[in-house]
């Protein structure tokens, strides 16, 4: 053989396999030749590259291979995870490469927001909360942090900028053999799909169209013979002894399948993808043949769906095409019909079952064998073209299969594989020495959160199973980022100089990584256990709301960067399979979800309409095919210890969920009761601004009567003047003003008021109290209600209940009600009662008059003939009077110190005759208690205090006098408290 698979550049430590030029090893061919019983000859495959690291020092053992079996494949996980730690000398391990991508604005309706990223440099962004800045608080984690990635494209960056910095160097590593992992990361509407697939316009196309671009432009006249076909994961098997087509009808404008029709708008139109290519060429070593294969699966709701496979119509009106997809006959989807008439289309597809490789597919070393998609087609292409228009095919499964309700985001996992087939020219007819390396493109569905899409039933559970993946596959990083550091640490502590690391007690230290919980780990885990490089790139619009989302998308981001795999190992040569009899595809399938669907047609020039389609989405049986088993069918599985681990896993997810569920919760519980506090808030504005207004309005109120009390006072001052003959009018008028001035300011009486009223009248009763002396002759000048009486509110003379005078010589004035005391009646009453000395006596103090009979007498009359004149001169008198009549009959009871003083007043300037008798001042007695009975009627009201209810407004308004006391009435405010507050 003239020439050998090139050692790559691990040839360091590929001597020992380079070396070995001469014949091949033969315990791995002799137990798949024994096995496949192939009958074409079989040469050793050449070895496989050093790959596999041992787990104990170089120095200490140089070279040792592991010998296979159960013991190299127990200790061969440990070994694997040995190699990836990351020591200095190991400058093969890498972490996996974070790329971000941040998604310009490209709706008008985002361009009002703010972006929340900002890139610092090459290789960090700041974000900030965009809620730090409110006082509505959020559950955000810092308000500003900065993350480093490898590297930070900013949204300007071109498709062609991107691809070449991403994909470009995994797309040299899968055509030189080695594997190579691409996954897109972020929230809805971030950009992965664009970033995966492209964009409509010219210049937009993604990384997998470009990534077939390069790898065709690339082989060129390098295309190889199809003569073995890859199966599961690495291995191979003669194509001619394959039942399954290595290609697939592709759909075309005449005669295409029937979804091709329906879908024609949605898809990628051909003709962009034909002028919109790559022309990136990759030199190669021209000694060796290629062969491209594609596979396309999606995970959807935890199952995996072959998104080339053929579909099954059960609808009797459809027919099969040749590439399996149903064509309607008649005019069923051509011609669509209205939705109540058109019986639904029912395609059925299966969902395949994920399976361990058998240990021969990885060189024995069951730790990195991996699982694959059982029944998973994998197609032929010849050229880029070609190639594109499967993935058509695909992305109209995807979109048929996929969330028709919410078609615009991908609500499923795309994986799509290459996997090239690579063989020297000198060696074509070994299978052997074919290499198959694959490169897997992932478009992850979008890890939005159910709070923000408001997701239910269907999405619900598709939402639960998008953030379940998602989260096993951090799950499954962090657990493998934890034993690869453990595994450095005991390197670096346990080997003594000279000694060998027990593997197994290394192994009992390490934590099982959680692959099986979800579908799309099992699939891809061969990446993180196995060889090759693997690339994340996080997608982030940071104009959308999504700003926790995206934190954690960052989170998940500096996870994964911490991650090593083995990016430079070459996959390993394994012998060809045996060809057995393909997956019957007609067996009932053991579980089924049926769902309808419907799909609106419409635009470029078509008719709007629907179609109705029922799917039938089935599992397949778990097929047993006899391989070997791997990784987990080596260990001895207890089934206690899974269905424990199982029930872990579910409860963790039920506590993903319960924590989702409340922070919704929280955050809606919160917009509750800040909506509540606003209209709270809102109301006590109103209610306060109510209260100011009332206030504002009573105060107005009460300066327009206490002025027109001081015009009446004036007035009345003015007809008292010509009556009094100056001395004590003129100081009465003055008391009048004062007082009225005084109830202007909210305040009693004052002192210097009384004095210069009444001065020199003190001896007139029997109280020496000069306040209670003051209201009194406050009250004495009380004959008119007073203004501020309000509705239903009492009108009461100052300091009643401090008085008590005698009553022996008291009158009352009751003219609107019949109880004027007739002048003939007092003039013929006696009286006999021997109280009534008393009064005489102080009478007669006060007049300084020489008899007391006189004295009464003068009194009574000087009384009357004052009443008589006021009522006659006084406008307001007159008018009150003449009012209340018409109203509702006020009572105005003056109190006996009023009408002792009243008479005092009007005895001191005229000294007019004196009738007085015993008769009279009884007479007046029983007036007056007749009257208490009458006016009051109020067992709590002292029978000393008169009391005026007038509850016209009008009146009470017009009833203008000083000296009296406003008391509420009920619901009213009362002036004296609102003065204290
Ligand atoms: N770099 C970009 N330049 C221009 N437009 C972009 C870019 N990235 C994304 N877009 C546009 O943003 C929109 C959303 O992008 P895309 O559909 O790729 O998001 P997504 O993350 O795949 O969403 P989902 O997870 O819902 O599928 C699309 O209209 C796309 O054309």
């Amino acid at each position: 053989m003239t020439s050998r698979p090139k050692t790559t550049r691990t040839s360091t430590r590929t001597k020992t396999t380079t070396q070995a030029a001469e014949p091949p090893a033969p315990g791995r061919t002799t137990r798949g030749v024994s096995r496949t019983a192939i009958s074409v000859p079989v040469p050793a495959p050449a070895k496989k590259t050093a790959s596999r690291k041992p787990l104990v020092n170089r120095a200490n053992s140089p070279g040792t291979k592991p010998s296979s079996g159960n013991v190299a494949s127990k200790s061969a996980a440990v070994m694997k995870a040995a190699s990836s730690i990351e020591l200095p000398p190991d400058k093969d391990r890498e972490p996996i490469k974070a790329y971000l991508r941040i998604r310009p604005c490209v709706d008008d309706s985002e361009s009002g927001y703010e972006p929340y990223l900002e890139p610092l440099t090459d290789t960090s962004v700041r974000m900030t909360d965009p809620s730090s800045s409110t006082t509505h608080s959020r559950m955000t984690l810092n308000p500003s942090s900065i993350y480093t990635f490898s590297h930070v494209f900013p949204p300007d960056t071109t498709q062609s900028d991107f691809f070449s910095k991403t994909t470009l160097p995994l797309v040299r590593d899968v055509l030189e053999g080695r594997n190579a992992l691409l996954f897109a990361y972020g929230v809805t509407n971030s950009g992965k799909t664009y970033t995966i697939q492209g964009g409509s316009e010219a210049g937009s196309a993604g990384i997998i169209p470009r990534t077939l671009d390069v790898i065709f432009n690339s082989i060129e006249g390098l295309h190889g013979d199809a003569k073995y076909r890859p199966v599961r994961l690495q291995g191979i098997e003669l194509a001619v002894e394959s039942d399954e087509p290595t290609t697939i009808r592709l759909p075309t404008k005449n005669g295409s399948p029937a979804l091709a029709d329906v879908l024609e708008d949605d898809l990628p139109s051909s003709s962009t993808s034909d002028t919109d290519t790559d022309p990136t060429v990759l030199k190669l070593d021209r000694n060796y043949e290629y062969t491209i294969w594609l596979s396309y699966a999606e995970v959807y709701n935890e199952k995996v769906y072959d998104l080339l496979g053929a579909l099954e119509s059960g609808a009797s009106n459809t027919a099969h095409t040749s590439s399996g997809i149903p064509r309607p006959t008649s005019n069923f989807l051509n011609m669509p019909l209205p939705s109540s008439k058109a019986p639904p289309l029912l395609l059925t597809r299966k969902a395949l079952t994920v399976k361990p490789c058998p240990v021969r597919d990885a060189d024995g070393d069951a730790a990195s064998a991996g699982k694959y998609v059982a029944g998973l087609r994998q197609v032929q292409v010849k050229s880029a073209a070609e190639a594109k228009e499967l993935l058509r095919v695909g992305q109209l499964h995807r979109r048929v299969f996929g969330t028709l309700a919410n078609s615009q985001s991908s609500r499923s996992h795309a994986l799509v594989t290459i996997k090239v087939l690579r063989v020297h020219r000198g060696e074509r007819n070994d299978p052997t020495c074919i290499q198959t390396a694959r490169l897997t493109l992932v478009d992850l569905a979008g890890s939005e959160r159910t709070k923000h899409t408001h997701t239910s039933g269907e999405r619900l559970r598709e939402a639960g199973n998008i953030n379940k993946s998602l989260m096993v596959l951090g799950q499954c990083m962090e657990t493998i980022r934890t034993n690869q550091r453990a595994i450095a640490r005991s390197l670096q502590q346990g080997v003594k100089p000279g000694t060998q690391l027990d593997t197994r007690d290394v192994k009992r230290g390490l934590a099982l990584v959680p692959f099986r919980h979800s579908k799309l780990t099992e699939i891809l885990m061969d990446y993180f256990v196995g060889d090759g490089r693997a690339v994340m790139i996080v997608n982030v619009n940071p104009y959308d709301t999504g700003f926790d989302e995206n934190v954690h998308v960052m989170k998940f981001a500096a996870l994964a960067r911490e991650v090593c795999t083995n990016p430079a190992a070459t996959v390993p040569r394994v012998p060809p399979s045996p060809t057995k009899p393909q997956a019957n595809g007609t067996r009932p399938p053991s579980a089924s979800h049926r769902r309808k669907v419907t799909i609106s047609l419409g635009g470029r020039g078509k008719k709007e309409s629907e179609a109705h389609l029922e799917v039938l989405e089935a599992e397949d049986e778990e097929l047993d095919d006899g391989e070997e088993t791997s990784v987990e069918d080596d260990e001895p599985i207890n089934p206690l210890v899974n269905a424990l681990f199982d029930e872990v896993e579910e409860l963790r997810m039920q506590l993903y969920d319960a924590h989702v569920r409340c922070a919704f919760i929280e955050s809606e519980t919160r917009e509750e009761v800040m909506a509540e506090m606003d209209e709270r808030m809102r109301s006590m504005e109103d209610m306060f601004t109510r209260r100011l207004m009332r206030v504002m309005e009573s105060n107005e109120e009460k300066m327009d009567a206490k002025l027109d009390m001081i015009q009446r006072s004036r007035v009345l001052n003015r007809a008292a003047v010509p009556r009094s003959e100056g001395g004590y009018s003129d100081s009465v008028a003055d008391s009048v003003e004062s007082d009225a001035i005084g109830q202007l300011k909210m305040s009693d009486v004052g002192e210097g008021d009384a004095e210069s009223s009444t001065a020199g009248q003190d001896a007139d009763y029997e109280s020496n109290d000069s306040d209670a002396y003051v209201h009194s002759t406050s009250d004495a000048r009380s004959r008119t209600p007073s203004p501020l009486a309000g509705k239903g509110g009492k009108l009461v003379p100052k300091r009643q209940s401090t008085l008590r005078p005698s009553t022996k010589s008291s009158t009352k004035i009751g003219s609107d009600h019949g109880m004027d005391v007739d002048e003939t009646e007092i003039d013929d009453i006696e009286t006999a009662s021997p109280e009534d000395n008393d009064d005489e006596s102080e009478e007669d103090a006060i007049s300084d008059e020489p008899t007391q009979s006189e004295s009464e007498s003068e009194s009574v009359e000087s009384i009357e003939d004052w009443t008589e004149s006021e009522a006659s001169e006084s406008p307001v008198g007159a008018k009150g009077k003449g009012k209340a009549q018409a109203t509702s009959n006020p009572v105005v009871v003056p109190s006996k110190p009023l009408a002792v003083a009243q008479a005092k007043r009007a005895q001191a300037p005229t000294q007019q005759g004196r009738k007085s008798t015993r008769k009279a001042s009884k007479a007046i007695a029983e007036l007056e208690q007749e009257l208490d009975e009458l006016s009051l009627g109020d067992d709590d009201v002292d029978p000393d205090d008169s009391t005026v209810i007038v509850p016209n407004k009008k009146v009470r308004e017009d009833a203008v006098g000083p000296g009296l006391v406003y008391v509420p009435g009920k619901g009213e405010v009362d002036p004296g408290k609102k003065k204290k507050r």
